[in-house]
């Protein structure tokens, strides 16, 4: 045992990770100037320190100890498991030209520019697969790995980052993907034989590890943090049994060498979920290693009553009680219970700590504007009320800081702190606004009639017959190119610089602009482009009661892609339309069908912070209700087609298989709720991307939508006869055109993937149409691929006739 050398464990607490994207998203700036050119990569280290430090000294300054490891080192260029690949040395062949440059950095293999060109892909080399990570709307790149991938420590970064925080004067705990999580995250190479498991590479990536572990150690690394997450989880590639000895075998290795001399200790990190569940117990697993310290997800996790675990004795454990992946003020009198309450483990030591990475939640509320009193808030100007209800990150690591002292000095030692979160708590349970009577009276008053539409083949007649569309219609997801004019619009009409009305007129020359390339191009199905939508459920949340949004409230959701995310806090209602006067526009135009363009419930709630005060099924009904009245409205503007996203319908989807019919079933019904008030004749569509769909398959088929587009290019169409063997039978628009990669598809490609689809499945029910909006790409590929796209869709209804 090595139990006796733990160090002294984060008495003041901790937290799991901090965000890095910047307070005002300077590593995002920063990371766009260096992939346009117009900065150097010694520009962008630079940068970077610079955000690293001021991380550190802000972590310190709001309580964290400098001394002991308590302090994270969370920095990433643009992902965290992408930084595990490039510290293994698990770069795909197809880059293996990029390991070795001579302008990477002492220590590393690749470059910065190798970095991102194994991030983003270049030329025919496509870039790692990009999905979303556990039930978060953050997204990480997925490591490819097969039984030739050749393993090595390839970037000391980590020691260099543990290194660069000594000297300043912060001892860090270096946080890594664990090796358990980094192979059962990837896939297998494509060269791999069929049937290969990357987790059957543990053996040759524990190795690197002990070495990453031994430097940081020789550095005076006290405490190293490995992410564990998949333990949280039994929707994985393996029976959970092998990942339980996955962690016996890895953990039993990590922790051969003594602490001190040999490795640091190491805290193994579970965030997103419970351990312990009916038929396997991580936490068991965990208990029985050598590990010197776990950190418990307490807030979406609970312990077994009463559970005692031998194995934690001399051991340290984290308890996760501060949410890290939502944005309310800790009710800190109940956390102080939770803390109480965990004497039954038989833990050596107790810290205080965060249930997941910071990394999600924005990072400071005085960051945010706010009004003198709620009526006067309007826009980013927020409801002062909301200053004291809510903790970013910032205010989550005082929280933590303020239950260390709780716990180790007694209640009395924080009484003021945790009387002023009582009241805020309860401020907000009782807040005008938080329950309103008529959007109460209105969903208590539904009834089935209300979840179900026509019979789908009255529905398809109707919609055939009065939308008269050729076989193989094309059209695209809904956004077009994002481009800087337009945001640069948007800002200036944000400060008070560009008037309403000007504002407007450049959006529909810009509507009118890309009506007439649709036109040109040929797609049969048009669409507005979204040019008017800062992001597609942030615009809704600015236009729906019960919602909040923020000025500055970033949160990275993959490389240096940003969202703010809004904020659920009371009841939802529409009190106007919200897309109507831009569709009717558009329509106008064209004689062409329009198609009009809404987010779906489920999506708005999973890229929103949600209210914790009802169950999520009874706020996204006030979500559809809501939208349910925009479909009715644009359908009496004449719009005969109308797209209701839900590109999260699987990411909210729970990691644990016994809570999956539950989401399932409220998730489907707010969508049916949100889109069953229609005409027959009108079609409405659905898109869904960003995920594997396996696992919601006969969820898709639940909606009940006329047509689904889903992400299926760089699968291959695999997604097809999967849902024609579910028995889908309705329309399907499986991506053709991989809109994540600046790469032109030819029209042979795109030919290719479409006769795919036709071969598997009925060719009347299939669309032609791109994987996703277009909103991340630039004219210059966006107008090229789509052209292809109808011409193979030519090429194929040729086939067809
Ligand atoms: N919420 C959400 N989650 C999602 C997606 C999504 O579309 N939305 N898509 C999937 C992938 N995730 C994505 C997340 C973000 C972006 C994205 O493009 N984000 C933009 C910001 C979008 C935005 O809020 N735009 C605002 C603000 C733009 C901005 O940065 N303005 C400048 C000023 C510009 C100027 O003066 O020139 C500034 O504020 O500094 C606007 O258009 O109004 C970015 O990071 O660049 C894309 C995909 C899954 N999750
Ligand atoms: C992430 S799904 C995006 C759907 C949306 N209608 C768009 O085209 O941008
Ligand atoms: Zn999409």
């Amino acid at each position: 045992m090595t139990t006796t050398t733990t160090p002294t464990p984060f008495a003041g607490g901790t937290v799991l990770g901090y965000p890095r994207i910047g307070r005002r998203r300077e590593l995002k700036k920063a990371v766009e100037a260096f992939w346009a050119g117009t900065t150097s990569a010694d520009e962008l280290e630079a940068t970077a320190a610079q955000i690293r430090l001021a991380t550190l000294r802000r972590l310190v300054e709001l309580g964290l100890d400098p001394t002991d490891g308590s302090v994270p080192g969370s920095f990433s260029y643009y992902d965290q498991v992408l930084d595990a690949s490039a510290l293994l040395g698990a770069v795909p062949t197809r880059f293996a030209s990029l390991v070795g440059a001579d302008d990477a950095p002492a220590g590393d293999a690749l470059s910065l520019a190798g970095y991102f060109t194994v991030a983003r892909g270049q030329g025919d080399r496509a870039p790692l697969e990009m999905t979303k990570w556990f039930d978060t709307n953050y997204h990480y790149l997925v490591p490819e790995i097969g039984p030739d991938t050749a393993f090595s420590l390839a970037s000391d970064r980590v020691v260099r980052e543990f290194v660069e925080a000594r000297d300043a004067g912060v001892v860090t705990r270096p946080v890594v993907v664990g090796p358990v999580t980094y192979l059962l995250l990837a896939k297998a190479a494509d060269d791999a034989p069929a049937g290969f498991s990357p987790l059957s590479r543990l053996e040759d990536v524990v190795p690197v590890y002990v070495e990453l572990l031994r430097r940081l150690a020789a550095e005076g690394a006290p405490w190293v943090q490995l992410d564990e997450p998949i333990l949280t989880s039994d929707s994985i590639d393996v029976p959970v049994a092998e990942a339980l000895a996955a962690v016996t075998t890895a953990y039993g290795a990590l922790t051969t060498a003594p602490v001190g001399a040999g490795r640091p200790a190491i805290l193994v990190a579970t965030p997103f979920g419970g351990l312990a569940t009916q038929d396997a117990d991580a936490l068991s697993t965990l208990a029985a290693t050598d590990v010197e310290g776990v950190a418990l997800d307490l807030v979406k996790g609970s312990l077994p009553d009463a559970a005692t675990y031998p194995g934690l004795a001399g051991k340290t454990v984290v308890a996760g009680v501060v949410d890290g992946h939502n944005v309310w003020r800790a009710d800190l009198a109940a956390k102080l219970d939770v803390l109480d309450g965990l004497a039954a483990l038989g833990a050596g030591a107790l810290a205080v700590g965060t249930s997941t990475s910071l990394q999600h939640v924005p990072h400071d509320v005085d960051d945010e504007t706010y009004a003198a009193t709620s009526a006067e808030a309007s826009g980013t100007t927020l409801d002062p009320r909301l200053r004291e209800w809510l903790a970013f990150a910032d205010q989550k690591v005082v929280e933590v800081a303020t239950l260390a002292r709780g716990l180790a000095q007694g209640r009395a030692a924080v009484t003021a702190e945790v009387d002023a979160a009582t009241a805020a708590v309860t401020s907000r349970a009782t807040a005008a606004g938080v329950v309103v009577p008529a959007v109460r009276e209105r969903a208590a008053a539904l009834t089935e009639a209300d979840f179900t539409r026509a019979a789908y083949a009255e529905r398809a007649a109707a919609q055939q017959a009065a939308l008269d569309l050729p076989p193989l219609p094309t059209t695209t997801i809904g956004s077009f190119p994002q481009t800087p004019e337009i945001r640069r619009a948007r800002a200036l009409n944000a400060r008070g610089a560009l008037a309403d009305a000007d504002y407007a007129q450049q959006m529909q020359d810009e509507i009118r602009r890309v009506v007439a390339l649709q036109e040109e191009i040929g797609l049969d199905v048009l669409v507005h482009g979204e040019p008017e939508r800062n992001d597609m459920v942030q615009y809704f949340a600015e236009l729906l009661d019960g919602f909040a949004v923020t000025a500055n409230g970033w949160v990275q959701s993959y490389g240096s892609r940003c969202v703010r995310p809004p904020i659920l806090w009371g009841d939802v209602a529409r009190p106007a339309p919200m897309t109507v006067e831009w569709s009717a526009f558009t329509a106008s135009l064209t004689d062409k069908p329009v198609k009009g363009m809404l987010t779906g419930p489920v999506t708005i709630l999973a890229w929103s912070f949600v209210r914790d005060d009802q169950p999520l099924g009874d706020t996204a009904n006030q979500v559809g209700l809501a939208l349910r009245d925009e479909l009715a409205d644009l359908e009496a503007a004449g719009i005969g087609i109308i797209q209701v996203d839900e590109p999260a319908l699987r990411e909210l989807l729970p990691l644990r298989q016994a809570d999956h019919a539950a989401y399932l079933d409220w998730s489907v019904r707010s969508f049916r709720l949100a889109t069953s008030g229609v005409r027959t004749e009108t079609q409405v569509h659905t898109h869904l991307c960003y995920s594997e769909f396996g696992e919601v398959i006969g969820a898709i088929d639940g909606l009940d939508a006329d047509v689904t587009s889903v992400e299926a290019a760089r699968s291959r169409m695999e997604i097809v006869p999967e849902l024609r063997d579910a028995g889908y039978s309705r329309g399907i628009g499986p991506g053709v055109y991989d809109i994540h990669s600046p790469r032109v598809p030819s029209v042979e490609e795109q030919t290719e993937l479409l006769a795919l689809a036709v071969g598997s499945i009925d060719p009347r029910v299939v669309w032609a149409n791109p994987d996703c909006g277009l909103k991340t790409r630039r004219y210059e590929e966006t107008v090229p691929s789509l052209e292809n796209l109808v011409a193979a869709t030519r090429a194929v209804r040729a086939t067809l006739a």
